[in-house]
């Protein structure tokens, strides 16, 4: 067998088409996303950037916010207030990593609920594991874009998650549960982590592990998403990009493979700027605090 690869960057681009279509009768005052980021971490500076290039290109207004490394939690709580206060921003995005030592879950609970463009605040993570309306984390809700458009079957699908964090793992297997799949979450504490993957019919793989995911570890047929993304750092390939997943075994087994760059990611981008324009829509028509 070998894989269908599922091309994130052009649904991407067709999702940010049907956006700068959406925009462009309000160019004149258009939906504003702060991205704040503390600190100089190269590669988040990276991302930023491509944030805000994804932005101008679709029509959102960016706002960029630096904060030095050395800014105490009180200054990063100040700034963020001041931009829940702004008119002009819909979209407020706290970059992470913050530094160490940093409080993350209190930085995150000083954005308005209606701004939470990133969905990581507890009121939107509690109205996702509620099944009410709210802002769904951009990687997770991506991913769930991808399957949907690759016509993966869900209902009573065995999804095996591997990664439990706020910001992919727990979020993911929770949509996962309510397209009707049956979800496993695995994690670093986890024995067996191989047989557990094996029985996924659709495997998706968050840990940041550089290829750690090799074709006996997947399923026949398998549909396998893989979130990580990792700079090698040695041999011909060292300053490229590979995903979690051992890309060249992998493929001979699954049915279906997210490539690395060019799958998960730029759909996490996308589903940003689409909570964003959802955000100035419910702004707009006069929904202010959560
Ligand atoms: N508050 C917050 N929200 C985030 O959404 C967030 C964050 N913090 N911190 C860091 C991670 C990482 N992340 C990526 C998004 C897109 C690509 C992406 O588009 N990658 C391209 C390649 C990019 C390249 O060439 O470097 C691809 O996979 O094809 C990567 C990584 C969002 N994150």
């Amino acid at each position: 067998m070998t894989a269908e690869i599922m091309n994130g960057s052009g649904l991407a681009a067709k999702l940010r088409e049907d956006l700068r279509t959406e925009l462009a009768p309000f160019q004149a005052s258009p939906p504003g996303l702060a991205v704040v980021l503390v600190g100089a971490d190269p590669a988040s500076a990276v991302y930023v950037k491509h944030k805000i290039r994804a932005c101008e290109e679709v029509g959102i207004r960016s706002i960029h916010v630096s904060l030095p490394a050395t800014a105490t939690q009180e200054q990063i709580a100040a700034e963020i207030r001041r931009l829940n206060a702004a008119r002009d921003v819909h979209g407020i995005l706290v970059q992470l990593p913050l530094p160490s030592g940093m409080d993350t879950l209190a930085a995150l609970a000083e954005i308005d609920p209606v701004k939470d463009v990133d969905g990581f605040g507890a009121l939107n993570q509690g109205r996702l594991v509620s099944g009410l309306p709210g802002f769904r984390p951009c990687t997770p809700a991506g991913v769930m874009h991808m399957l949907q458009a690759g016509n993966v079957p869900l209902a009573g699908a065995h999804a095996v998650v591997l990664g439990r964090s706020l910001i992919v793992g727990k979020p993911l297997a929770t949509l996962l549960l309510a397209a009707d799949a049956s979800v496993t979450v695995c994690h670093s504490r986890s024995a067996d982590i191989g047989a557990l993957t094996r029985l996924a019919d659709i495997l998706v793989v968050a840990v940041g592990r550089a290829r750690m995911i090799t074709a006996d570890m997947v399923k026949p047929g398998a549909t396998v998403i893989d979130v990580g993304i990792n700079r090698v750092q040695q041999g011909a390939l060292a300053g490229s990009l590979c995903g979690d997943v051992d890309f060249e075994s992998v493929r001979r087994v699954a049915a279906r493979l997210t490539p690395v760059p060019g799958g998960v990611g730029p759909m996490t981008i996308a589903m940003l700027l689409r909570n964003t324009v959802d955000a100035w829509h419910r702004q707009a028509r006069g929904a202010h605090r959560g």
